[in-house]
């Protein structure tokens, strides 16, 4: 509980330090009149509640809030004799006006498995503070030695200043908050500890890839070689070949900084990998017969699950083992971290594949460039490239349905750009449109050996779709569909991908030899240790509510797709996902107006597709159809620009980056089915009530009832920013 978290609503100098103590006494002597030309802008709480507070305070401070309907509690200072642009308010935060509930709720929000929540190490500070905490090795083994970080007597790092983190340091996972905002769950910090768990020529470490490629994958196994060697004179290390089936069934690949020292220049990873294979008593036996006591994993979703199920396994053994995850997507759609390495480099390469589409386009008379990007649940990829390029004119994604038909359709659009601009250029992340697909073609869901749903080519679909639009209007068009699929994956992550792949290592190894057992990953910037459990029971997406898109739409004018009645719903989506309570207007308005979508939405069907399932199989192909010159006339199709919350939204990550989807699978699919199968059912209490037995939920409902009283506390009165809180069993959400 000591004195962090300054929010500032602006960009100006408070003279405040971390330390409570110092603040109070700073604010004293700056408070008395003439002392300073910030006097007359200071505002201290009254002199009678000063004493209690203080003991009570929390060190917060923000500039004064000049718009605040927060009642005159505040003793205001004489005016001194100059006046600055800017003034500050000390709040001092009484206790009780942070219940946990909120935190609390947020961290229960990925409803954790039984045997999970019994892994889950929570810790409660004050004003709703929630410490998520990762598992150490000490939660089973108490009596571990430690020994001297090797760091401190390294010759690069011992002259840093305070280079071992504090061991108390946590990251937020939200950083945008509002003077009344709980703190919120946090992570612990990333980084070399004062004191490790392994001696350097104890340690034994092996490397292994798992799932599909990235960018910066040999990086990533690089910098755990040389930093595992350099940092903690740790020599002994082995590569695991061909994913998690290379425990069992392929012999260790030993790797030292020389073997290492160029792999970063390639694409792919030196270790091969694979989908599928992961048998966690075979590999914790090969881990144990093979005295490996450092697992480093990367990979995807699966392989966190597979890496969480090794560190449960490898901890009934009571095995002095770290296993250390390091998170690997393309999509970008891992939960809770900023970003993925690689994903950057992706969006680069797949500017190639735009600039190729611009340029076949713009040559051609009423030409139009398709390209399609990976992004199976996600469309990360496609928004930024989108956002990158300025060329495109039309960016379709998985989370935002589209149609084709009718006003505000998709071809309605087309034909207005190309009348107006002769040609363009359309983005599709490869998991769009795939229920529409699945209308024409009927065919079974399918799953890799990693879970993952196979796809059919939209890219081909609407390649063809357009075609057969522009023949029936007798229009002459050209249209070439350009599928860089792999290229934009196998490639070696760029300079900047580069880095985070070294700090990502850095981070896992500083983690591993100091005990923890984690996912590795930045969050809001700050590298963090992170349950295995929050990065794998949910997955980011793009929220087509947020400012991102809205900027995206507006980037490129296309249709948003969506109605206003569209949009509340998303927002009920959202809201859900958040588990925030009822606007009363919205869930109405949801309600009232979702017969509208359900017609919007299945406008296509009439012109269902003849294509075959083989023929969406086929490889990419340009088509060229000449027709008559048209008279086809343009659309009246309306942009809408969503007004998005996101700024005012003191629980929503930071503009720009990835919007997590915190919804559970269950959730998930509750809600995309929920809105498939209109009229929607109003939520029960029954459905939405903790299932029993989760020890998370029974203390978030512990604190809920404890918290009921100081329900007031939480005054929401700026009409746009964090709702009020729950209600004390969240029957409503
Ligand atoms: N629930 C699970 N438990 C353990 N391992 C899993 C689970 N799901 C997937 N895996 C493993 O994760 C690996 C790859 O999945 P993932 O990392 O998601 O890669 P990708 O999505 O690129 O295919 C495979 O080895 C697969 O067997
Ligand atoms: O053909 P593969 O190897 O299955 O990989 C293709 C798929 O993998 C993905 O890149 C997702 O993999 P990630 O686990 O890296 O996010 C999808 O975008 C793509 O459909
Ligand atoms: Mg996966």
């Amino acid at each position: 509980s000591s004195p962090v978290g300054l929010p500032f609503r602006r960009e100006e100098t408070v003279f405040l330090t971390r330390d409570r103590d110092q603040t109070t006494h700073r604010l004293r002597q700056l408070s008395s009149a003439g002392s300073s030309p910030m006097a007359s802008h200071i505002i201290l709480p009254k002199e009678e509640e000063e004493e209690e507070e203080v003991e009570e305070g929390l060190g917060v401070a923000v500039e004064a809030d000049h718009d605040s309907p927060e009642p005159p509690r505040y003793r205001h200072l004489q005016p001194a004799q100059k006046a600055l642009p800017f003034s500050a308010t000390c709040v001092r935060i009484s206790r009780d006006s942070y219940p946990n509930l909120r935190a609390l709720r947020n961290a229960s929000a990925t409803t954790l498995r039984d045997d999970d929540a019994a892994f889950a190490k929570l810790d409660e500070g004050d004003y709703g503070y929630v410490l998520d905490d990762v598992q150490h090795l000490t939660d089973y083994l108490p009596e571990l030695p430690t020994f001297p970080n090797p760091l401190q007597d390294h010759p690069a790092y011992s002259t840093v200043k305070q280079y071992f983190v504090n061991a108390d340091d946590t990251v937020p996972e939200k950083v945008v908050v509002q003077k009344n905002s709980p703190r919120g769950v946090h992570f612990r910090r990333a980084g070399p500890r004062q004191r490790v768990y392994f001696e350097p020529e104890d340690v034994k470490a092996c490397i292994v890839t798992c799932g599909g490629l990235c960018p910066g994958l040999n990086t990533v196994i690089r910098e755990l070689v040389c930093g595992l060697s350099h940092m903690y004179n740790v020599n002994d290390v082995f590569g695991i070949q061909n994913g998690y089936k290379g425990f069992y069934s392929s012999n260790y690949l030993p790797m030292t900084p020389k073997s290492v020292n160029d792999i970063h220049k390639r694409g792919g990873t030196v270790l091969g990998s694979s989908r599928g294979g992961h048998d966690t008593h075979k590999i914790v036996d090969n881990i144990q017969d093979r005295g490996i006591n450092q697992v480093y994993i990367i990979g995807g979703d699966g392989t966190q699950k597979g890496a969480y199920e090794i560190f449960k396994e490898i901890r009934r053994r009571g095995l002095k083992v770290a296993v250390a995850g390091i998170p690997k997507t393309i999509d970008n759609d891992i939960a809770v971290i900023d970003k993925s390495f690689g994903f950057d480099t992706a969006v680069e390469e797949a500017q190639r594949a735009i600039d190729a589409a611009h340029v076949e386009a713009s040559s051609a008379e009423n030409g139009i460039g398709l390209v399609k990007l990976m992004g199976r649940y996600s469309g990360f990829i496609a928004m930024y490239a989108t956002l990158a390029s300025r060329d495109v004119d039309c960016c379709l994604i998985p989370e935002s349905p589209f149609y084709l038909e009718g006003e505000g359709g998709l071809f309605e659009y087309i034909e207005r750009r190309l009348k107006e601009n002769n040609h363009m250029v359309i983005v599709v992340a490869e998991g769009a449109g795939q229920d529409l697909i699945a209308k024409s073609i009927p065919v079974a869901d399918q799953l890799d050996a990693s879970g993952n749903k196979l796809l059919l080519d939209v890219g081909l679909w609407l390649t063809h779709k357009i075609k057969d639009h522009c023949k029936s209007k007798k229009m002459e068009m050209t249209i070439k569909y350009i599928d860089p699929t792999y290229m934009i994956r196998a490639i070696p992550s760029n300079a900047s991908d580069n880095v985070y792949c070294t700090l990502l290592a850095h981070s896992a190894i500083h983690g591993a030899m100091a005990g923890y057992s984690f996912t590795v990953g930045m969050v809001n910037g700050r590298h963090a240790y992170i349950p295995f459990h929050r990065v794998t029971s949910t997955r980011n997406k793009v929220k087509i509510t947020d400012r991102m898109w809205a900027r995206l739409l507006s980037s490129t004018n296309q249709p948003s797709f969506l109605s206003k009645e569209d949009i509340m719903e998303a927002r009920e989506a959202e809201r859900l996902a958040n588990r925030l309570p009822v606007p009363a207007s919205s869930s109405e308005h949801t309600k009232k107006h979702s017969a509208s979508v359900l017609s919007n939405a299945s406008g296509d069907v009439q012109g269902a597709p003849t294509l075959t399932l083989s023929q969406l199989q086929q490889p990419a192909a340009a088509i060229t159809v000449p027709a008559p010159p048209s008279s086809a006339t343009a659309g009246t199709a309306s942009v809408t620009v969503i007004d998005s919350d996101d700024d005012c939204d003191a629980t929503g990550p930071p503009e720009g980056t990835p919007e997590r989807e915190t919804r559970t699978w269950q959730e998930a699919e509750e809600t995309d089915r929920t809105r498939d199968e209109r009229p929607k059912q109003p939520e029960t209490p029954e459905r939405m009530a903790p299932p029993p037995g989760n020890a998370l939920h029974a203390r978030a409902d512990e604190a809920a009832a404890q918290a009921a009283q100081d329900v007031d506390a939480f005054k929401h009165d700026d009409g746009c920013t964090t709702p009020p809180p729950p209600p004390a069993h969240g029957s409503d959400d």
